[in-house]
């Protein structure tokens, strides 16, 4: 048995951010890896994904010349971008560095599968550490396919394939039309790939407001890419080398099926039993310190209140400041933000409208479309901005910004509904001409024109 002051389970982002923060506070800290340090975000997720993405976008650009500024030939060739994934972003997906970061911040680092045997022991293979003040789990999710008659038996994509290719097939089918599928699909189109989406819901981007969906198909359908929605795959099968996906009411012959249906969290193998908690659940159960027992800790997308980096960086500086007794807040979800890098962008944050009136709350909503605004106009953006407010106490509690720029426009909206900025008080800015955010100013003059 060897102790230490606290093991880290899992270094995602918010893992490795906990391991060398408790470290460099003078904590001793074991952290445990079973793949790469750093977990799905720079390997498989966020950092490759948004280099494809940029480098889509600039094919896209590129086609705008002829409608713009004269002509340009464009030959797309995805192998630019997967030497730049492979040899700037991932290491060829070797995470030495990373681990050399941890241990020179103080870490000891511990690679294999971390598993709780009781409260404040963990096992990685022969090796039992006791953790004096306790565990944090941060063991994050894996892909899920969905279960569709022969989809298990074909060498389908996953986040994890796709992000490795090394060129763009002809055709290809994705299955789920969520941040993952929306975001490749239209990726992939842009480098000449011909793309189904195949969404079980009635539009992509289900959970956003519903407009955003809509015109984001819309925009799909505009590039040339097939968007199918309420699809039901009856069944996928792989022969020749090729992917046969019937539909109810056709059949599609494509090169690669790329599943982006959804993830399993990690938790079936943790050991979660042995401190009282339910392995087979959705998500670790936790209070807003981050504690999911006595002794435990629980942070990022395994905690159920998104999915995303920032949220687990967040939810890793909050349990941090529990470990270390710090003061400094608890968590506090009134204001999460999320961007789908679509093109437009699609940012959101706080409620939607039909969550906010769920709510009981008197919602007020503001409008502005992105071809209304001068910047918006001039550079033939499609989007808007959809504000929603508590009439009652005269604030955000959530907007949508859709546009070229739509995360980074959604920054101020952001601080508005996390600091509660009266909209009488957003009202009375100036914003500066001619940019994107000043669709935000017009959608808080919608929203007023109801007093
Ligand atoms: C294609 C794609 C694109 C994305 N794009 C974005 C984006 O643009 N912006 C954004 O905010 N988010 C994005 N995300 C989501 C983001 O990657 C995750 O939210 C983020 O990685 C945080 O996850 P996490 O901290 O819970 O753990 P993860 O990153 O999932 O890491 C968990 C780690 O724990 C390890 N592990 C699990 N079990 C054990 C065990 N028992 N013992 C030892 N180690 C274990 C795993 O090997 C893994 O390395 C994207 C995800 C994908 C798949
Ligand atoms: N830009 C970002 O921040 C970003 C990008 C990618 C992923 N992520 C995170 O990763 C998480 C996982 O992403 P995801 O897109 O895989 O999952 P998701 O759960 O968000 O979306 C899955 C989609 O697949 C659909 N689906 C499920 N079963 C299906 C079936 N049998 N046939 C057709 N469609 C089906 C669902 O209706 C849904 O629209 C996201 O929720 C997000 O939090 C974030």
């Amino acid at each position: 048995m060897t102790t230490c002051d606290v093991v880290v389970i899992g270094l995602g982002p918010g893992g490795e951010a906990t391991a060398t923060e408790l470290a460099k506070a003078g904590l001793d800290v074991v952290g445990v890896e079973e793949r790469l340090v750093g977990g799905e975000c720079p390997y498989f997720g966020c950092i490759p994904s948004k280099m494809i993405i940029r480098a889509a976008d600039a094919l896209a650009e590129a086609r705008r010349v002829g409608d713009l500024a004269g002509s340009a030939e464009v030959r797309p060739d995805l192998g630019v971008v997967a030497r730049r994934i492979r040899e700037e972003a991932t290491d060829d997906w070797d995470d030495q560095v990373a681990v050399d970061r941890l241990v020179d911040a103080g870490v000891r680092f511990v690679r294999g599968r971390g598993r709780l045997t009781g409260p404040r022991t963990v096992q990685v293979g022969e090796e039992t550490f006791e953790a004096r003040r306790g565990v944090v789990l941060n063991p994050g999710t894996s892909p899920s396919a969905p279960p569709i008659d022969g989809l298990a038996d074909t060498p389908y994509w996953t986040n994890r394939e796709v992000l490795r290719a090394e060129a763009a097939p002809a055709s290809m089918a994705v299955i789920g039309g969520g941040p993952i599928g929306a975001e490749l699909a239209q990726a992939f189109s842009r480098f000449g790939t011909r793309v189904t989406v195949l969404e079980i819901g009635p539009r992509i981007l289900g959970p956003e407001e519903p407009e955003a969906g809509e015109l984001l198909g819309k925009v799909f359908a505009e590039e040339g890419l097939q968007v199918l929605t309420e699809v039901e795959i009856r069944r996928v099968s792989f022969v020749d080398g090729h992917f046969s996906v019937e539909l109810a009411d056709q059949t599609l012959e494509v090169e690669k099926v790329l599943v982006a249906a959804g993830r399993r969290p990690n938790l079936a193998d943790l050991g979660l039993e042995t401190v009282g908690l339910d392995p087979s659940a959705r998500s670790i159960e936790v209070d807003e310190s981050m504690r999911a027992g006595d002794g435990l800790w629980a942070i990022g997308d395994v905690v159920g209140h998104g999915a995303w980096t920032h949220m687990s960086m967040y939810q890793s500086a909050v349990a941090v400041r529990d470990l270390l007794d710090q003061d400094g807040g608890r968590a506090d979800y009134r204001a999460v933000p999320h961007v789908t890098f679509t093109d437009p962008e699609v940012g959101g944050v706080g409620m939607t409208e039909q969550q906010a009136r769920d709510a009981g709350l008197s919602v007020r909503t503001g409008w502005q479309d992105m071809s209304a605004n001068s910047r918006g106009w001039i550079n033939r953006a499609q989007g808007f901005v959809k504000l929603v407010e508590d009439a009652d106490r005269g604030v955000l509690v959530g907007a949508t910004v859709v546009g070229p720029t739509g995360g980074d426009v959604l920054g101020m909206l952001t601080t508005a509904v996390h600091a509660e900025v009266p909209t009488a008080t957003l009202r009375s800015m100036i914003y500066a001409y001619p940019t994107m955010h000043r669709a935000v100013e017009e959608a808080l003059k919608d929203l007023a024109a109801d007093d």
